[in-house]
């Protein structure tokens, strides 16, 4: 079974539904850092003060979902003219005083756009600040001021702003627009931390809260720097102006009120007195709990592509290190190259499939508002990048771009009753939705069926929990199947014009024969946009070298001579 080859459409996991009410509860602030070191930190998280700032976003974001369900777009005209795209930049492109001068020179570069700035973490700071918090678990409250982690990130931050001359600390002072605040996001960072020492725990909600500290951070520098070159920025934490999401702590979605509330609070703000918006990315507040969420890893594209379709924008941009989206992951073939243009569908379905420059989730706000998305290098900005829109001409398009999703863990179930039973497939389902696993690919026969499990949502928990879980799915599905689990799998997906599926299936079979790799399972994604093969992991990366020199860095001509027939129609 575990070599049978199948063939089927994808069963792409349900979209999470957006379709709960916003729940209009009190938007909390930041918890001030704590009088003495005894106190439960968890519970320090949610018994907070509600600032000023906080009511007034309460007061927005109710107002907001209102005017949303009213249907009546009160923003005038003339207002929405004014603000024209977003640019995100990531950890990469702002990763040091120098990288932010940089930012800034080429945001101010485009002096036509009026720009709201989405901004990551510095540099690496995330995981920084993940791998501090780990530390903090085991190490004891007395010892987290030696955890390096946080050495490393309060040098860069004031480092930076040394570097960038703007003030990192207003205490004492009245607050000036060149002044970033973030000191006191250090002092809270460095008792979170004791907090977690002295709990011995990291649950997802502190985890999240901890990796706000990052883009809160970063905004607050870049948006100081930008008024000390006199360019009149404004920083906003998305928590506090509508970024409204599940409670899904470390990959929260993004919930439909959020439209309507940014829209107010940035062109509210942007009205009454224009200033580039420099908005934290990956951050939201969760909907009943009303603490910090995140998108998930390079969750700040969906920051961006959110704000473009709640302004109505005419372009969303994301700022990278790579001159685009690459033909395939450059970390496992340097000669990939650039990929002029993409559909939604297929941008998707790469980010999906896990193409590292592109968050999972972000193309949807784009698509729904069809909003083009351009994917631009930071480091090269003359570099045409990637246009991402509805559709374009497929007509010479044959494979666009490989993407390997690696640790995979594949389940092959056999039905144990014979042909023609119903329910079954029903059954398997329902099974993945009781246990809340989400499902990536799938090919099915009338009796078998061979999935692949979600890894982002399974090994999001901790390793003891993702062990017993997969033991208690294999127990389940044993009532009405044989089970067979295999583990360390990887899914390569080839994007592109599934039209000429023949064409790719081909060549892909020749190389992969060639390479004496066994393909263990295929399915076609309904998209049209994809075909996934699964392989083991230890053979995963020389399959994408050699499919990439075979799709890549052969005359496509040649493609085309091999082609029985097939004219690629264009995608809408
Ligand atoms: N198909 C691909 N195209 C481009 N970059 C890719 C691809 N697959 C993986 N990557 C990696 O994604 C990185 C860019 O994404 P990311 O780290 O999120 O950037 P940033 O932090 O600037 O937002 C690149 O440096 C590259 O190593
Ligand atoms: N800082 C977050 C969010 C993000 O989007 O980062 P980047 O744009 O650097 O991928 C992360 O590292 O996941």
């Amino acid at each position: 079974m575990a070599n049978a080859l199948q063939f089927s459409a994808t069963v792409q996991a349900a979209s999470p539904v957006f379709s709960k009410r916003m729940h209009c509860q009190s938007l909390r602030h930041r918890p001030s850092p704590p009088l003495n070191y005894n106190y439960n930190y968890n519970l320090l998280a949610t018994s907070l003060v509600l600032s000023k700032r906080s009511r007034r976003a309460l007061k927005v974001s109710c107002e907001a979902a209102s005017f949303d369900l009213l249907g009546t777009n009160k923003i005038d005209n003339e207002a929405e003219k004014k603000i024209t795209c977003v640019m995100k930049f990531g950890g990469s492109s702002v990763a040091s005083a120098e990288r932010m001068r940089e930012v800034a020179e080429l945001i101010l570069s485009f002096p036509n756009e009026r720009p709201v700035i989405v901004l990551s973490a510095m540099g690496k700071t995330t995981n920084k600040l993940l791998l501090a918090g780990e530390k903090a678990v085991s190490c004891g409250v007395t010892n987290v001021d030696s955890i390096e982690e946080l050495s490393f990130i309060k040098e860069l931050h004031y480092r930076t702003a040394k570097e960038l001359e703007v003030d990192e600390s207003p205490h004492g002072q009245v607050e000036t627009s060149h002044a970033a605040p973030f000191a006191e996001h250090l002092e809270e960072l460095e008792q979170l931390l004791k907090g977690i020492a002295m709990m011995k725990e990291l649950t997802p909600r502190t985890r999240d809260y901890l990796v706000s500290f990052g883009e809160c951070m970063s905004t607050r520098i870049f948006a100081a720097y930008m008024n000390k070159i006199g360019a009149k920025a404004r920083q906003y934490d998305a928590f506090e102006i509508g970024f409204i999401t599940t409670d899904d702590f470390t990959n929260a979605d993004i919930l439909e009120a959020t439209y309507p509330a940014v829209a107010k609070s940035l062109h509210g703000d942007w009205i009454s007195d224009p200033a580039i918006p420099i908005v934290t990315g990956f951050l939201g507040k969760g909907w009943r709990s009303c603490a910090i969420t995140t998108l998930g890893r390079g969750g700040s594209d969906l920051t961006a592509t959110t704000i473009g379709k709640a302004l109505g924008l005419s372009e969303i941009q994301v700022w990278k290190d790579v001159d685009g989206v690459l033909t395939c992951d450059p970390n496992i073939y340097p000669h990939a190259e650039p990929v002029p243009y993409l559909t939604f569908d297929e941008a998707a379905e790469l980010a999906y499939f896990g193409a590292q420059v592109l968050h999972p989730q972000s193309m949807r706000p784009a698509r729904e508002a069809d909003i083009p998305v351009r994917v631009k290098n930071s480091y090269n900005p003359n570099a045409p990048g990637t246009l991402i829109t509805r559709a374009r001409d497929m007509s010479k398009a044959v494979l666009t771009s490989i993407v390997l999703k690696r640790n995979v863990t594949m389940l092959d179930i056999a039905s144990t009753r014979m042909l023609g039973q119903f329910g079954f497939l029903a059954k398997v389902f329902s099974t993945f939705e009781d246990l809340g696993i989400s499902v990536d690919v799938v090919a099915t026969s009338e009796v078998s069926i061979s999935l692949t499990l979600d890894p982002s949502k399974l090994w999001s928990r901790e390793l003891i929990q993702q062990a017993s879980e997969l033991d208690h799915v294999v127990e389940e599905l044993e009532k009405i199947a044989v089970v067979n689990l295999l583990q360390r799998r990887s899914i390569i997906s080839l994007i592109g014009n599934v039209q000429r599926s023949s064409l790719i299936l081909e060549k892909a079979f020749h190389v992969l024969r060639t390479l004496g790799v066994n393909v263990q399972m295929i399915s076609q994604g309904a998209s049209k946009v994809n075909i996934s093969l699964i392989v083991n992991d230890d053979e995963a990366e020389q399959c994408v070298k050699s499919l990439h020199k075979a799709f890549f860095e052969t005359d496509i001509s040649e493609l085309e001579w091999e082609c029985v027939s097939g004219n690629g129609s264009a995608s809408t």
